[in-house]
């Protein structure tokens, strides 16, 4: 049995359909019913809700597989599924390409104002007064560079925005011309900034009241990577001692978050329910290659459909 207990596309289900299957997108909200389901489970699917850990996987002795439909895994116990040798499939970079264009396209319109102007615009104004800036020149940094960061940083060249990316793990990787000294440069050079890191214990709130302090009070920021990087109270802080340009965030601290919500008061803060890396395209590719991988780590276990 493969449980799926959060939303895939149905070529997923499909690409499945030789395998019994249990799905059920709101399952993940169910912790109970779910610990139940996984308990005859040969392979779990899941998105960024479903918490798979030691408690999870005590549950479901039999799993040998779980598919995870994106590419963040802080909600995955990649330690206690190694040790119980469970193959866990992700699609990486299979959503870089949604990012990328989110986070690009995102900037433009920020920078120009088109949002604001389209609503002057149907609201009967003709307002010609209101001058946007152009991305080209600007400097961008770029927190990491797995495959979103690179995506981001061969588009942004595109545009003929300078380019600034830290990341330690991948400094190799990097173009030297790419290469920022250190993470304090990026964040004091760049006039926007974008996260493309993990979540882990060294990255919770590597936005803070200190980070902050060395941005350019025209920066921008944009976060579609996990809310738990920005200590949002020290952001809004910020915003409202007009330090900062805005914030274009994706993702947040508590998703949904919670009401009333401070930073949603501020016309300068763009708002989205985590769908930056959440396209047609990128579901269609991400729910093909999970499919696949389960598929495949279920033969070999010997499991046939
Ligand atoms: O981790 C990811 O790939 C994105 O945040 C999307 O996550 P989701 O597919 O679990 O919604």
């Amino acid at each position: 049995m493969i449980v799926i207990s959060e939303v895939i596309h149905p070529v997923g289900l499909e690409l499945l359909s030789s395998f019994p299957v249990y799905y059920d997108p709101d399952l993940y909200q169910r912790r109970a019913e779910l610990l139940e389901r996984v308990a005859t489970a040969d392979a779990l699917i899941v998105r960024n809700h479903t918490a798979v850990d030691a408690e999870l996987l005590r549950h479901g002795p039999h799993i040998l597989a779980v598919g995870r439909l994106g590419v963040g895994l802080n909600n995955l116990d990649i330690e206690a599924l190694r040790q119980r040798g469970i193959a866990v499939i992700v699609p990486y970079g299979a959503n870089a390409t949604a990012v990328a264009e989110y986070v690009l396209g995102s900037l433009i319109i920020f920078r120009r104002h088109l949002m604001t102007l389209a609503r002057h615009t149907k609201e009967g104004h003709w307002k010609r007064d209101m001058k946007g800036n152009e991305v080209k020149a600007t400097t961008l940094g770029i927190v990491g560079f797995g495959a979103t960061g690179q995506a981001v940083a061969q588009r942004a060249q595109a545009l003929h925005i300078r380019v600034k990316v830290h990341d330690p793990t991948k400094t190799q990787m990097i173009p030297q011309t790419w290469r920022s000294t250190s993470l304090e440069n990026l964040y004091a050079e760049s006039d926007h900034i974008t996260l493309h890191v993990p979540l882990n214990t060294q990255t919770f709130h590597m936005i803070n009241t200190q980070t902050l302090s060395l941005m350019r009070p025209d920066a921008l920021i944009i976060n579609t990577a996990r809310g738990e990087l920005v200590d949002e109270q020290a952001l809004w802080r910020r915003l409202t001692q007009n330090q900062l340009a805005g914030a274009i965030l994706d993702v947040r601290e508590h998703e949904p978050p919670s009401v009333p919500d401070p930073l949603a008061t501020l016309p300068n803060v763009w708002l989205t329910p985590h769908i930056a890396g959440l396209t047609a395209q990128s579901q269609q590719t991400i729910a093909e290659a999970v499919a696949a991988g389960v598929t495949t780590a279920l033969l070999k276990a010997g499991k046939t459909p």
